[in-house]
């Protein structure tokens, strides 16, 4: 269980995130949502340990994230980033290969073991034929798939992923995310104990209609601070919707009555 606890959290002494509070438990996918400028991919950034809180904790199974070493962190934590800075010249395996960097000896060479769950990873992504392209050679979308890949073979008990469907088109947008339930749903080992665990995954995302098809639950920020989190239900409301994005949204039924669909009210 990730437990967040009234942290704020800012750049210089100016706090973006405001006495933040949730829980996301194993094997569950909370969705972050909210306006652009709401705090989402800062809370990301929190959570990863690029910013230390200012008040707060961010705690797994009760240890608190701030007292560990990179590499214990890296053990913990994988993050799908938004942006793509990779090593032009680095093929997409040897991407996917630094997720097992947190484990490797001091030689620092891939075990037999580590070079299956790469193998693994790349095939869930649909990016095993892309292995010896060079990174800088790829179209936004095989970025992504293979950073997804680089956070499956990290193992760890929490991803936590920035916009990952933002450069992809609507069939990897669905994809991507179906991968995202298999590996929260059916995860692959690799953590060092050889025993699966089913991971944590906060998912920032845009499209309201793929969090009504793909999350458990959701949490909304406005300006830095929890407007709502709970069930897709409970968050997912026309009022609170139109408030927190400025225009007006109707919540109707999929035409499968199965899922909620947000619709932009046009004049
Ligand atoms: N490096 C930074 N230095 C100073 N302020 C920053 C920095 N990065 C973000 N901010 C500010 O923090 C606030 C929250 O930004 P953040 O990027 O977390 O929002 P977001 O919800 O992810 O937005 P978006 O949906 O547009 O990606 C904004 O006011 C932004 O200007």
């Amino acid at each position: 269980m990730l437990e967040v606890s009234h942290l704020t959290v800012g750049y210089g002494s100016k706090p973006v995130l405001k006495d933040v509070s949730f829980r996301l438990a194993d094997g569950e996918i909370l969705a972050v949502i909210g306006p652009n400028g709401a705090g989402k991919s800062t809370l990301v950034r929190a959570l990863s340990g690029i910013l230390p809180p200012q008040c707060g904790s961010i705690r797994y199974n009760g240890r608190d994230l701030c007292s560990l070493s990179v590499q214990e962190r890296a053990r913990m934590i994988a993050v799908v980033p938004q942006a793509r800075n990779l090593p032009a010249g680095f093929t997409a395996w040897q991407v996917v290969s630094l997720g097992r960097t947190p484990y490797l000896n001091w030689f620092g060479q891939l075990s037999p073991a580590d070079e299956e769950l790469v193998r693994e990873a790349m095939r869930r992504t649909d990016t095993a034929h892309l292995a010896e392209r060079l990174v800088g050679e790829l179209s936004g979308g095989e970025l992504q798939r293979l950073l997804l890949a680089r956070a499956l073979v990290q193992a760890t008990p929490v991803m936590l992923l920035d916009e990952p469907t933002t450069h992809l088109d609507l069939q990897y947008q669905i994809g991507l995310l179906n991968r995202v339930v298999e590996v929260v749903r059916q995860p692959i080992s690799g953590n060092g104990n050889g025993k699966p665990h089913s991971p944590a995954a906060l998912v920032v995302l845009h499209d309201l209609n793929l969090v009504a098809r793909y999350a458990d639950r959701v949490l909304l920020m406005v300006d830095g601070c929890v407007r709502s989190c709970g069930t897709v239900s409970d968050v997912l409301r026309p009022a609170m919707l139109s408030e927190a994005f400025g225009v007006p949204l109707e919540v109707m039924r999929s035409p499968n009555g199965k899922y909620p669909l947000v619709v932009p009210l046009m004049a």
